[in-house]
């Protein structure tokens, strides 16, 4: 054990343990509910026992502060598999350092979780993603990160994993194939995408000039969360699957100028003939997640029928 050995964690597993009937003392499996998406959490079964815990009760858990998400772990069977339902999700633009961001995926790691399914609502960076498609992730870039914002920047915590984790691998191919297999199962080919996230630190939406460079970084959609928590797990060695639900698309081309109006100058070329692009709000992510709930539900159920054998047990749990 580590001499940087944080006994809070223990305190948090054991405090969350009280509350579970003997089922559930362990889960399995955990997801993360991106905004709008807390309905994926109806997906449970039905007539097995099930835990609502809200974060604000939950020694050294921050609270959930936005809108869609409602601030509850749930602990319940989906498909038989005990599971962790993190019902709302905590950001860095809440003003949370991302050490308590991601402090809920070292308690789900504590607790037994080997496979995490994060979601979340996220801007269609890539010019043929529409609103309401489905995107697995396979890498992300995050700016916050290479800015110096990563969840693991302090004294490694040596039971949950190594100073220096790799990220080259953090999207599991075999559970993206598995998404795809459910996709196909459920015929919803048509809006299943696999892509690159960026993680950008909100809360503001991106700028023009923002969004072109992570065009040109090679993203395909942007969003404020999921890749510290990937982190935190990847770091513990927890099996990841990313979803974004694109609910809008992120205007990028050239601010238009004005100039040209007063000055009588030529229209500058790039922006002949350029459609307007909407500018992108809160209640439209939400929207966009509420149209998608029920399909995504029934996408994370299938997921939760095709998944692969667990990976071999660690020794920190
Ligand atoms: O929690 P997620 O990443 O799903 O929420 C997205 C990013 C911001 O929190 C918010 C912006 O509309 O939605
Ligand atoms: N940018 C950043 N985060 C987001 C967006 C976006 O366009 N949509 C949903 N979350």
């Amino acid at each position: 054990m580590s001499r940087h050995y944080a006994p809070k964690y223990d305190e948090t597993v054991a405090w969350i343990r009280s509350k579970c009937p003997p089922s559930l003392q362990h889960v399995h499996i955990a997801v993360i509910c991106g905004s709008g998406l807390s309905g994926l959490v109806d997906s449970v079964d039905k007539d097995r026992e099930k835990v609502v815990i809200p974060y604000k009760d939950i020694p050294h858990f921050a609270t959930s502060t936005v809108q869609g998400h409602p601030g509850n772990l749930v602990l319940a069977h989906l498909n038989s598999i005990p599971t962790a339902f993190m019902v709302g999700r905590f950001h860095f633009y809440e003003g949370h350092d991302l050490a308590l961001t991601t402090y809920p995926v070292r308690v789900l790691a504590l607790l037994g979780v080997h496979t995490l399914i994060v979601t979340n609502a996220a801007g269609g960076l890539n010019e043929a993603y529409v609103p309401g498609d489905v995107m697995a992730i396979k890498d992300h870039i995050s700016v916050a990160g290479l800015g110096g914002r990563n969840p693991l920047i302090g004294a490694n915590e040596e039971r949950f994993g190594p100073r220096f984790p790799a990220m080259s691998d953090a999207y599991d191919p075999d559970l993206r194939r598995t998404f795809f297999r459910a996709v196909k199962e459920l015929g919803m080919q048509s809006i299943a995408r696999e892509g690159t996230y960026c993680y950008v630190a909100g809360p503001s939406y991106e700028t023009r000039g923002e969004a072109r460079l992570l065009v040109q970084a090679g993203g395909d959609a942007v969003g404020m969360s999921t890749a510290p928590e990937v982190v935190a797990a990847r770091h513990a060695g927890i099996r990841v699957l990313g979803i974004s639900l694109i609910t809008n698309r992120v205007p990028y081309r050239p601010v238009p100028s004005v100039s040209h109006e007063i000055l009588g100058t030529p229209v500058p070329p790039a922006e002949k003939n350029q459609a307007p692009e909407q500018v992108v709000n809160h209640e439209e992510v939400l929207e966009v997640s509420a149209m998608r709930a029920k399909e995504l539900q029934g996408l994370v159920r299938k997921i939760f029928e095709l998944l692969p054998p667990p990976p071999p047990t660690r020794s920190t749990h």
